[in-house]
């Protein structure tokens, strides 16, 4: 199982506005966490992925072939969770299944197990005769987590799916998704560094529509090792420092107040300061808080 995007280019607005600029990246089993913040392309991404859209350059192949000539044999494989507008508020969670299988073109016979059987790994078997405007925002991630699955998908995309999810709920998501996600490739695209931190085999950094670090994360947080300190400040020196710092944390004791500071330069020696081990969030401070 082998994706490969290479040099994609996607323009909007007559060619004005280029939303994905010759992204390249090969994509073998495993999670790929796409992160970047509003507007990076991330949609604009799982759009051509999913062949919904043509790149305007460039060409994406599954092991080796172009999609859009594979056409109904790479929809075969594919397996997507969109994000939850346009959920079908009057369907039963069971009958959204069906009709989800029915788009798909599973024989009835295979339809009846499989449904059966996601209903029960999502945790819904009991909630399946009820509604789906009745479900909670966990309920609806899992039933559309369910439905992308219902062909059993080599490559499997999701676009925020634990948007809007309490934090019991976000774990338990991605807990399930670690556990699916052996012998697939996965792509999660999201804002939520806490989504893919410690389930990704790599992460891929987005900003304006290019692709601006792909590497396992291990990788990445090494790199921005000596880059992450704690200050110990007085409180009336907050503001200054939130002005003049990348700050992904504050946190106070009886000592005072400590700032988290990610940054390029060294610091200055003279300040009270302790070296800290860098996670995703300063990672991501780091290349997008301007
Ligand atoms: N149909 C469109 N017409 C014009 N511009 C568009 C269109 N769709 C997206 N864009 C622009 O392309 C850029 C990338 O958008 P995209 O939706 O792919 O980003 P994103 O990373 O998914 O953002 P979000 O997290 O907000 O969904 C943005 O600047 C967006 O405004």
């Amino acid at each position: 199982m082998k994706l490969s995007i290479n040099g994609v280019t996607k323009r909007y607005q007559r060619g004005r506005k280029a939303a994905l600029q010759q992204f390249t990246a090969e994509l073998t089993p495993g999670i790929y966490g796409i992160l970047g913040p509003n507007g990076a392309g991330k949609t604009t991404l799982m759009n051509l992925v999913t062949d919904q859209m043509k790149p305007d350059e460039g060409e994406i192949l599954y092991n080796g072939v172009p999609i859009h000539r594979l056409g109904r044999a790479y929809r075969d494989v594919l397996g997507y969770m969109p994000q939850q507008q346009g959920i079908y508020r009057e369907f039963t969670g069971r009958r959204f299944l069906w009709y989800m299988a029915a788009l798909k073109g599973l024989p009835t016979s295979k339809a009846k197990s499989k449904i059966e059987e996601l209903l029960s790994i999502v945790n819904l078997t009991k909630d399946a005769d009820t509604k789906l405007g009745a479900y909670s925002g966990g309920m609806k991630q899992r039933i559309l987590i369910a439905q992308a699955l219902l062909n059993d998908p080599e490559l499997l995309i999701m676009d925020e799916p634990t948007a809007g999810l309490d934090p019991k709920e976000r774990i338990r998501i991605r807990n399930f998704i670690s556990t699916i996600a052996l012998n697939r490739i996965v792509i999660i695209a999201t804002h939520v560094v806490s989504d893919i931190e410690f389930i990704s085999k790599e992460i891929l950094l987005m900003k304006e529509g290019k692709l601006i670090l792909k590497d396992q994360p291990v990788n990445i947080l090494s790199k921005m090792e000596g880059h992450v300190h704690e200050v110990r400040i007085d409180k009336t020196e907050l503001s200054q420092y939130q002005a003049r710092y990348k700050i992904s944390n504050i946190s106070s004791d009886r000592d005072g107040i400590w700032v988290r500071i990610v940054h390029e330069e060294p610091l200055s020696d003279e300040l009270e300061m302790r070296e800290v081990k860098p996670n995703l969030e300063d990672v991501y401070l780091y290349h997008f808080e301007e």
